[in-house]
């Protein structure tokens, strides 16, 4: 069975639960933490903004060549056509326009915004800033997650890592950096 972990960096000691204890948890949790196959859900807004990176996306998912994906990201399998109208649907709702101004400028005007804030942040990466996950999937061999993990991304503000990571048992030496 797969659950979904809220992800927290720095967990608050219980002041009721003894050393002992805790490390009993601790010790619980790493076991099941080298079992787990892990996915990592990020929030939408913080990677591949826009239209033209969502595109460099699909090209870079194109090149992974027989790299293991879990799924790619449901805008890469609609037309790029659909991607444009999907892209000024979304714009209209975003600026809430009403009247005669069309789609065409609402998703221009978005752009620009979007455009704008990235040309006033020098310091952010150019696709979109790195962080760490607000949730993992995690649970046993064979246990679902991947069914977990499917279902969770069709929602339009989850964006999640195409390949299992495996943060924790293999790569955990390699340190935060490394999993942003
Ligand atoms: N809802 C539901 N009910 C029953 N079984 C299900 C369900 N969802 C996924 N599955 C089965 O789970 C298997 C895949 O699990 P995982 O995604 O955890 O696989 S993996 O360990 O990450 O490779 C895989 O089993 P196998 O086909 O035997 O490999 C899936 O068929």
């Amino acid at each position: 069975m797969a659950s979904i972990l809220p992800y927290q960096i720095e967990p608050e000691s219980d002041p009721d639960i003894s050393n002992d204890e805790e490390g009993q948890a601790e010790s619980l949790q790493a076991r099941l933490l080298m079992d787990v196959s892990e996915c990592i859900i990020f929030c939408s807004g913080t990677i591949m903004p826009n239209q033209r990176l969502e595109d460099h996306r699909c090209v870079h998912l194109k090149n992974m060549g027989s790299k293991k994906l879990l799924q790619k990201s449901h805008y890469c399998t609609i037309s790029a056509k659909a991607r444009v109208i999907s892209d000024e649907t979304r714009a209209v709702g975003l600026l809430n326009l009403t009247g005669n101004q069309s789609k065409h400028s609402a998703f221009q005007k978005t752009q620009d915004v979007i455009d704008h804030k990235q040309s006033n942040n020098s310091n952010s990466p150019k696709y979109g800033n790195k962080k760490l996950p607000n949730a993992l999937i995690v649970g046993v061999k064979k246990g679902g997650t991947r069914a977990v993990l499917e279902f969770i991304r069709i929602h339009p503000d989850v964006r999640a890592l195409g390949t299992e990571p495996h943060f924790f048992d293999r790569n955990y030496d390699k340190g935060l950096d490394w999993y942003r």
